[in-house]
């Protein structure tokens, strides 16, 4: 039985898109044979290496239930976002005899959900797949939207598609098993949802910080709840980003750029990190953003322990980079900034010095 302590969060429903929920709680997992609905009969339950035991025991238990479940190993973290694994995954679909009734489930963190979600929209065209986060970042901001990709060489996220899950089961439980360099990671996409939209979520942070970064902190469900909510509000208006969606996209321009330079070693919300204190040193530059707002940036993101600087000398790289942006039009960069606190607004086609002065203030 789903706990009774489960907070339901719907996503879209408007413009044509179904509806579904996002689920809050504990012991979320009898959910899935709803998720799942009455045609499927196979699933294929996609997780990361370093979840093996969960991911395989997930699978046993819809085995128990009378599918066919098959498990599908994939590497951890970025390593799973290449066309390789994508292909790894369509061979093992393809060997279980998987058709559009099917359901995939994908099991860990951001990087797998969106490999998981990608493979569900590439699949025959589309079959239905439901996502099981189980890092902060994924329950906050990957598993929810419908944005699914993978990394090519130029660049993040270059390949997917728009695809949203029948559902997302969010277990705080699994949390627990996290490390702090990863739980920290996702605080940035917390932190983002914050200024973008929702400053109670830095009072939250800046009330205890420490607190923050585990997953027993006083707040923790509080902080997760309301960034979904900010996802959820903004996605369900605007699934394909013709507008308003592009906020959820602040700090990521340099964030991207940061993460190709490192080959995707860094983790995306330390790159997120940097990449809104450059926007924030971006959006005051231009005139946007108050000092306090702005300097509020780096005192919250520190607070928790994530990083504000990148490498002084790489900038020539990053901007080329910045270029293949998807927020980019012909040669036009545009960028994130604030107008001052929750007031997300574009900047397009920055003077290059005023770029390359805010990059000033990032650099190491
Ligand atoms: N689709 C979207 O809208 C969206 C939004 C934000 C971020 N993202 C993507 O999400 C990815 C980052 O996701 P992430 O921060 O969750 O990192 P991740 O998926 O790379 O996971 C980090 C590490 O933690 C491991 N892991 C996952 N859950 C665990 C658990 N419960 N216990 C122990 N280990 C666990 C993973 O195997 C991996 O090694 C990036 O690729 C980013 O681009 C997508
Ligand atoms: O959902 C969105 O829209 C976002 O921009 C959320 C981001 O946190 C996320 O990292 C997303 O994957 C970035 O998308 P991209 O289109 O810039 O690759
Ligand atoms: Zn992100």
């Amino acid at each position: 039985m789903t706990d009774q302590s489960v907070t339901r969060i719907q996503v879209g429903g408007s413009a044509g898109t179904d509806p579904y929920e996002v689920l809050v709680g504990r012991q979320l997992l009898d959910e899935l044979p709803g998720l799942i609905g009455a045609s499927g009969r196979r699933v294929a339950v996609l997780h990361p290496e370093a979840l093996a035991g969960t991911g395989e025991a997930i699978r046993e238990d819809l085995a128990a239930q009378g599918y066919e479940a098959i498990a599908i190993q994939v590497p951890n973290a970025e390593e799973a976002k290449t066309a390789e694994v994508a292909a790894y995954c369509w061979k093992a679909l393809g060997q279980s005899g998987f058709t559009r009734s099917d359901v995939i489930i994908g099991v860990g963190g951001g990087a797998t959900t969106d490999l998981a979600g990608f493979v569900a929209a590439s699949w025959l065209r589309g079959v239905r797949w439901i996502a099981v986060p189980t890092t902060v970042l994924g329950m906050v901001d990957a598993a929810v939207g419908g944005k699914t990709g993978i990394n090519t060489a130029e660049g993040k996220n270059l390949v997917g598609a728009f695809h949203p899950p029948a559902g997302v089961l969010c277990d705080l439980a699994a949390l627990d098993s996290l490390p702090v360099h990863d739980y920290v990671s996702g605080l940035a996409e917390i932190i983002k949802a914050g200024f973008i939209a929702d400053p109670v979520i830095l009072d939250l942070i800046e009330a205890d910080p420490a607190a923050a970064r585990t997953p027993e902190g006083q707040h923790t469900a509080e902080l997760i709840e309301r960034s979904i909510r900010v996802k959820a509000e903004v996605v369900s208006g605007d699934l394909k980003e013709s507008g308003r969606r592009e906020i959820l996209n602040y700090g990521h321009t340099l964030a991207h750029a940061i993460e190709k330079n490192e080959r995707y070693k860094w983790r995306h919300g330390a790159a997120v990190s940097v990449g809104m204190v450059f926007a924030a040193e971006l959006g005051r530059l231009a005139g946007r953003l108050d000092d306090a707002t702005a300097d509020r940036h780096r005192a919250v993101l520190e607070s928790v322990g994530l990083p504000l600087t990148y490498r002084g000398d790489q900038w020539p790289q990053l901007l080329e980079t910045m270029k293949v942006d998807k927020k980019s039009r012909g040669s036009l960069l545009r960028f994130i900034v604030l107008d001052g606190l929750a007031k997300p607004t574009v900047l397009e086609g920055p003077d290059p010095a005023v770029l390359m002065a805010a990059y000033g203030e990032v650099s190491a």
